[in-house]
């Protein structure tokens, strides 16, 4: 169980104020108008944020005190944190403990069809190829609780639904926790078992 408690952020002029929960192994969409707060709510889980209050708790324990690379989180920013001085297949490899699963990441990448992309630096892809690279890596590590800020933004209508498909069969698989943002109804539709709609509807 993800439970959000009483969590307050200053933000320019406003205090921002979330609480939520959500059970392990759920998918929620984030959604909501522009500026509403909907990328802090992620940055804040992941341990980015300053809070002014609340508790963000995780399987029964807070996760206030830990630092970014101590928690249970795997984060898909909305710019897709690529390195631009290493390749595809690199860049995938990345934030693996213990060795990256590379029979997997070849895998999705075949299934996402960016397998022809993975020798290539992420400069040299499409917004939308590099997307599904970013998505690949962030699903498939270890971490449990996994935070996607837009992630199918800049996908075709196609290749949005074999994405989307994709990320709910892995999700599945490998029993992730996930708070999606998105700002297209139909996603939440096909992907998420519960909605969030921050600052009311
Ligand atoms: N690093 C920051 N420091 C201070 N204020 C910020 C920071 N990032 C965002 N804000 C402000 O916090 C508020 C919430 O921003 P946030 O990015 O969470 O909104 P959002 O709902 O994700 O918007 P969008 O849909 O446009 O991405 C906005 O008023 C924004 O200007």
């Amino acid at each position: 169980m993800l439970n959000i408690n009483g969590l307050k952020i200053a933000r320019e002029d406003k205090i921002l104020a979330y609480d939520l929960q959500l059970a392990e192994g759920k998918i929620l969409a984030i959604q909501g108008v522009s500026g509403v707060g909907k990328s802090t709510l992620l940055s804040a889980i992941a341990g980015f944020v300053e809070l002014l209050a609340g508790t963000i708790n995780w399987r029964g324990e807070t996760l206030n005190a830990l630092s970014v690379e101590e928690r249970p989180v795997s984060y898909l920013f909305q710019d897709h944190n690529l390195f631009e001085h290493l390749s595809v297949m690199e860049n995938l490899s990345l934030g693996f403990s213990g060795g990256a699963p590379k029979d997997d990441l070849i895998e999705a990448a075949r299934e996402l069809k960016v397998l022809d992309q993975l020798a290539k630096r992420p400069g040299e892809l499409s917004g939308g190829q590099r997307q599904r690279i970013a998505l690949i890596r962030t699903l498939l590590r270890l971490q449990p609780l996994v935070l996607l800020d837009e992630p199918f933004a800049e996908l075709d209508p196609k290749t949005r639904h074999l994405t989307v498909n994709w990320v709910k069969k892995t999700a599945s698989a490998k029993g992730k926790t996930i708070l999606m943002v998105t700002h297209q109804a139909e996603d939440a539709e096909q992907l998420a078992d519960e909605c969030l709609v921050l600052g009311g509807i």
